[in-house]
């Protein structure tokens, strides 16, 4: 099974997603920065890496978000998904169509790979309730 790892990049209450270019599988969708996972590497050294390698920066990891499990034609590839931040570095746009900051509950307004719609999801709500408590 391929295994990919995605980090939910925050700076100033928002998160960094990056649209995916018009090649390859999910041409045009939104993702989280990441991607496969190499023989011999940890997720998290995975994540480090491919992070500096699509974006030119350099990311702490922090704690699992989520994990899912999806199935791209007749692959199956299981996600996780890992809070992260920025410590070193300027963004880059080397791979991406585009590359953006959005604010949790904007993140609806984008249509995000098959198995980040969960994970999408759930952080514009954990937004919105973070908000009616300190009210
Ligand atoms: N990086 C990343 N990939 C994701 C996310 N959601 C999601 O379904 N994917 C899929 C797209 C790709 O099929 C795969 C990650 O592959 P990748 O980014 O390392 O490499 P790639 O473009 O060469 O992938 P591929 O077209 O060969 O499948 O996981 C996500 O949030 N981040």
């Amino acid at each position: 099974m391929t295994q990919v790892t995605a980090a939910i990049l925050r700076q100033d209450e928002k998160i960094l997603i990056c649209q995916r270019d018009n090649s390859g599988s999910c041409p045009l969708l939104w993702e989280f920065p990441g991607g496969k996972l190499e023989e011999g590497e940890t997720l998290a050294e995975c994540l480090v890496r491919e992070c500096q390698e699509e974006l030119g920066v350099t990311i702490q990891v922090g704690e699992v978000f989520a994990e899912s499990r999806h199935t791209y034609g007749d692959k199956e590839m299981c996600f996780t998904f890992f809070e992260g931040r920025i410590v070193e570095g300027e963004l880059e746009r080397t791979v991406h169509q585009d590359i953006r900051w959005v604010r949790a509950e904007d993140l609806g307004r984008y249509t995000f790979c098959p198995a980040d719609v969960e994970v999408a999801e759930r952080l514009g709500k954990a937004s919105k309730m973070v908000r009616i408590v300190l009210k």
